[in-house]
């Protein structure tokens, strides 16, 4: 690994659609500095920098209010950068640790001082060594209050993953949905998989991101807003968006981010599931204290 990579667009362009005041982007990442706080020995892809003050700009530029920070693979079980981040933005960043399973009691107490508010486990072969179930099952039933678990994994090991995430006691965040295969359509055996996941707890919530990522049909992604507008809908209290800001190894087909925004009216068309899906389900997940329990 020696070229650092780019993986975000230069000069996205500003969204026709205006998300509503206060609105949340509640999946992105920041890329060091490197300088500042270098890229963990073993990242699977080495990028350019992208730190707080351009995830701030972008913000701004899309309108949106509060970003929601996880940590990238890239950067390994050292928060240092996330929690940066978080500190620079003025009490609109909140965050998803990923941790060394053995943390103790009193490092989770100090990432939750830093704004963390649960923590990620991946799955994905080629972002990660290794997905210790045993331990992440260890850490996860020893969370701060209020916490919970993200989950990043492909649909082809959903069945597989179903005993371990059954058994994590707190609420759980899928993200991108289980990298569900879009072009099945809404009733593509993804789907139904993914949906019948979600009926067996009230407590899985998910998030309706990266078109970019799971369409190949390509911008305006298309078949993505077809599978997964219905989706939206009926699980219009538990679902999140997020950018995906700076994208992660999406260096040969860097999205517009103003594209991306404007997939929001396309899967939530009303302005009620849109509140929903930028302000109430953040902001329950994130800043509850804000919104009372
Ligand atoms: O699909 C990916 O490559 C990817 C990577 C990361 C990460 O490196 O943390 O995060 C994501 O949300 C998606």
């Amino acid at each position: 690994m020696t070229d650092r990579i780019i993986s975000w667009h230069g000069n996205p362009s500003r969204p026709r659609y205006r998300p509503p005041a206060g609105a949340i982007d509640a999946h992105c990442h920041v890329f060091g500095p490197m300088a500042e706080f270098p890229f963990s020995a073993k990242a699977k892809y080495l990028p350019e920098d992208a730190g707080p003050d351009m995830l701030f700009a972008l913000r701004d530029h899309l309108g949106f209010a509060r970003n929601v920070i996880v940590q990238a693979s890239c950067h390994g079980t050292d928060n240092a950068a996330t929690l940066d981040a978080i500190a620079k933005s003025n009490g609109k960043a909140r965050g998803v640790a990923v941790v060394n399973p053995s943390i103790s009691e009193a490092d989770l107490a100090a990432l939750h001082e830093g704004g963390m508010r649960g923590i990620r486990f991946n799955f994905l072969k080629r972002l990660v060594d290794d997905a210790p179930k045993d331990k992440f099952l260890d850490v996860a039933k020893r969370l701060p209050k209020g916490w919970h678990v993200v989950i990043y994994f492909e649909a082809d090991i959903l069945e597989e993953l179903r005993p371990f995430m059954d058994a994590i006691p707190v609420p759980l965040v899928i993200d991108h949905m289980g990298r569900p295969d879009v072009t099945q359509g809404p009733d593509g055996a993804d789907m139904k998989a993914f949906r019948a996941f979600l009926e067996s707890r009230d407590d899985i919530w998910f998030k309706a991101t990266c078109p970019d990522r799971l369409d190949p049909t390509g911008d305006p992604w298309n078949a993505f807003a077809d599978a997964v507008a219905p989706l939206v809908a009926d699980y219009q209290d538990r679902v999140l968006w997020g950018t995906d800001w700076p994208h992660p190894n999406m260096q040969d087909a860097v999205p517009d981010d103003g594209h991306l925004v404007d997939m929001i009216p396309r899967i939530a068309p009303t302005v009620e599931l849109q509140r929903k899906l930028l302000i109430d389900n953040p902001m329950r997940l994130y800043w509850p204290e804000e919104v009372g329990s």
